[in-house]
């Protein structure tokens, strides 16, 4: 079955004040598609994923949703359609687990925001779905990093985009939670056909589990799956080779 185009850029150059960070920008990602956005500090990960989201203009080209303009889309109608896990949502942490995951439904609430019955089944669906085993009255405040992170992805969960967008998700996470949600983004694309893309500096597990990567170098971006980039030679461009060097075979960076 062919898969659904979710999202693509067309020449898309993107920065700051009329500057450019990255330039000529064309990539295209598919429903049950995982895409890892690698590349050193600084190297323009957020801004890519703040310009797709529209949290940021871009400087010229263009971002399409489900092949539309994403400007033609009223915020309510995007939040349909795209969910964001960013670092610094700022989220109230007295607020319980369930009322962090509700926030999630805000695309479908009226205009008092009360939740339906179908919004309180989602919500306890998308708890499951992330394996949260606390009480969902349980208050934020009392949870570890890691326990917060599976409620804000549980949150992008109970939002029922096609599309969901993630800016660093396992910073401060041990490897074996690090691993954990990757498995975790990895299972929402492939059996929840989404398209899941996250920037992230653990290199060498997103090359091993993403189906797509957008390496992000010295201005530029490179596209394709873990071996079709491995074997253009750019992943052994991207650290000084006397400290790190790429395993094209094993598709691993090795001190
Ligand atoms: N609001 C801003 N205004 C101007 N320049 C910015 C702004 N935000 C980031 N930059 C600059 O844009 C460049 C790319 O930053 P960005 O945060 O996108 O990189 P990154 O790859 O996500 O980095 P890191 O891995 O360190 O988080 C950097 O040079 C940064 O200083």
């Amino acid at each position: 079955m062919e898969r659904k185009m979710i999202l693509h850029t067309e020449n898309l150059s993107i920065g700051y004040q009329n500057s450019a960070i990255i330039n000529n920008i064309n990539i295209a990602v598919n429903q049950s598609e995982l895409i890892g956005v690698i590349g050193i500090n600084g190297a323009g990960k957020s801004t890519l994923l703040k310009t797709i989201s529209q949290m940021e203009t871009a400087i010229s080209g263009k971002v399409f949703l489900n092949r539309k303009p994403i400007e033609s889309y009223d915020l309510k109608s995007r939040a349909r359609q795209m969910g964001l896990v960013y670092a610094n949502q700022n989220i109230n942490k007295t607020l319980s687990i369930a009322e962090v995951i509700a926030l999630g439904r805000h695309p479908y609430t009226n205009w008092i925001g009360k939740l339906t019955r179908e919004d309180q089944k989602q919500i306890v669906n998308a708890a499951r779905d992330v394996g949260i085993t606390k009480p969902l009255n349980t208050k934020c405040s009392n949870l570890s990093d890691g326990q917060f992170q599976k409620v804000m992805i549980a949150r992008v969960i109970a939002q029922q985009t096609p599309l969901i967008i993630l800016d660093e998700p396992t910073t401060h996470l041990d490897m074996y939670h690090k691993i954990q949600t990757f498995k975790l983004l990895q299972n929402i694309s492939e059996q929840k056909n989404k398209a899941v893309i996250f920037a992230t500096h653990e290199i060498n597990l997103s090359l091993q589990l993403c189906d797509k990567i957008i390496l992000i170098h010295e201005g530029s971006t490179h596209f394709g799956s873990p071996k079709k980039l491995a074997s253009t030679g750019i992943l052994n461009q991207l650290f000084p080779s006397n400290m790190i060097k790429f395993d094209e075979n094993q598709l691993l960076f090795k001190l």
